[in-house]
C-alpha cells in the first residue's frame, strides 16, 4: 500500500497525572478520568473498554479539545499537529465538494489555488478516491466520506493522528479497508475502538475501565482483560 505521510522523527507523549472532573446535571463534580500516568512511544496504540469508560475522554485530552482538571499531557520532541478522526465523518466535512474540502485543510500550507488541487487530486488518490474530487460531500457513502475525512486530515500533515472509533459506521469490507490504511499510515497512531480485531492488530493497548485505566500492554492479554471485565 502506498505511504501516504513520511513522518522521521519518533514522537514520545507523557501523561503525567492527567485525569479530569466534569460537572453533573445535579452540579457535583464527578471523576471521568482518574489520575493517568502513561508514556506512550509506539506507534500504534489501541484503547478499549466498555461505553462510557474513558476512552473518548483520554483522546480529547491528548488533542487539547479538552483542559485537564490536574496533571498534562507533553510531547517530545514537541507536540504535534494533530489530526483528529471522528467516528461520524460527516461531522468533520466543512465544505459542500470533496476536492474544495481537501483544498480547505490545505489553506494554511499552500498559498496557490492551483497547487493546492493537484496536491488535493494526489491526496484522493493515494485513498483510492481520485473520482470523487468534484463529488458532492452529501452523495458520499460513510466508507467513502471517511476516506475523504482521512484525506482532509492527512492534508494538514499531522504529526499524531487521533481516531475515535473510526469505523463504528463501515460496513465489514469499508471498515477493514479504512483500519488498514490507518495503520499503515507513517505517523503515530491512537486509536479508540470497540473492534477488538482492530485493538489486535496495535502495537500496545491501553483498556479502559469506569475512568482508570485497567490495563496497558500486548494486544492478547489487554483483549483477555476486557473481555473480563466486561462480561465476567
Ligand atoms: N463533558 C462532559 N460532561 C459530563 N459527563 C461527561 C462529559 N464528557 C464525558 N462524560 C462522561 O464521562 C464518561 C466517559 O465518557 P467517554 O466519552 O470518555 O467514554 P467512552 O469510553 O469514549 O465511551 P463510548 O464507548 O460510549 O464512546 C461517560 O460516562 C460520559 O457520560
Amino acid at each position: 500500500m502506498e505511504k501516504l505521510l513520511d513522518n522521521q522523527d519518533s514522537l514520545t507523549i507523557r501523561v503525567d497525572d492527567l485525569c479530569l472532573d466534569v460537572e453533573t446535571a445535579a452540579g457535583d463534580q464527578r471523576r471521568i478520568l482518574h489520575p493517568l500516568q502513561l508514556e506512550i512511544t509506539e506507534s500504534r496504540v489501541a484503547v478499549i473498554g466498555s461505553n462510557g469508560s474513558g476512552k473518548s475522554t483520554l483522546l480529547r485530552l491528548l488533542a487539547g479539545l479538552a483542559q485537564p482538571t490536574a496533571g498534562e499531557v507533553r510531547f517530545s520532541p514537541t507536540r504535534p499537529s494533530t489530526g483528529f478522526i471522528f467516528a461520524n465523518p460527516q461531522a468533520q466535512l466543512v465544505m459542500p465538494v470533496v476536492g474544495e474540502d481537501i483544498e480547505f485543510s490545505l489553506r494554511q500550507r499552500i498559498k496557490q489555488r492551483a497547487e493546492r488541487r493537484r496536491r488535493a487530486e494526489e491526496i484522493l488518490r493515494g485513498l483510492g478516491l481520485a473520482d470523487r474530487i468534484d463529488s458532492s460531500v452529501y452523495e458520499l457513502s460513510s466508507g467513502e466520506a471517511q476516506k475523504v475525512a482521512l484525506a482532509g486530515v492527512l492534508a494538514t500533515e499531522p504529526g499524531l493522528v487521533l481516531a475515535d472509533e473510526p469505523t463504528t459506521l463501515l460496513d465489514l469490507r469499508n471498515a477493514a479497508e479504512f483500519q488498514n490504511r490507518l495503520l499503515d499510515l507513517d505517523v503515530p497512531l491512537v486509536v479508540a475502538t470497540h473492534d477488538l480485531e482492530f485493538a489486535a492488530r496495535a502495537d500496545r493497548v491501553l483498556v479502559f475501565h469506569e475512568g482508570h485505566l485497567a490495563f496497558d500492554g500486548a494486544p492478547a492479554p489487554a483483549v483477555a482483560h476486557y473481555r473480563r471485565l466486561a462480561l465476567g
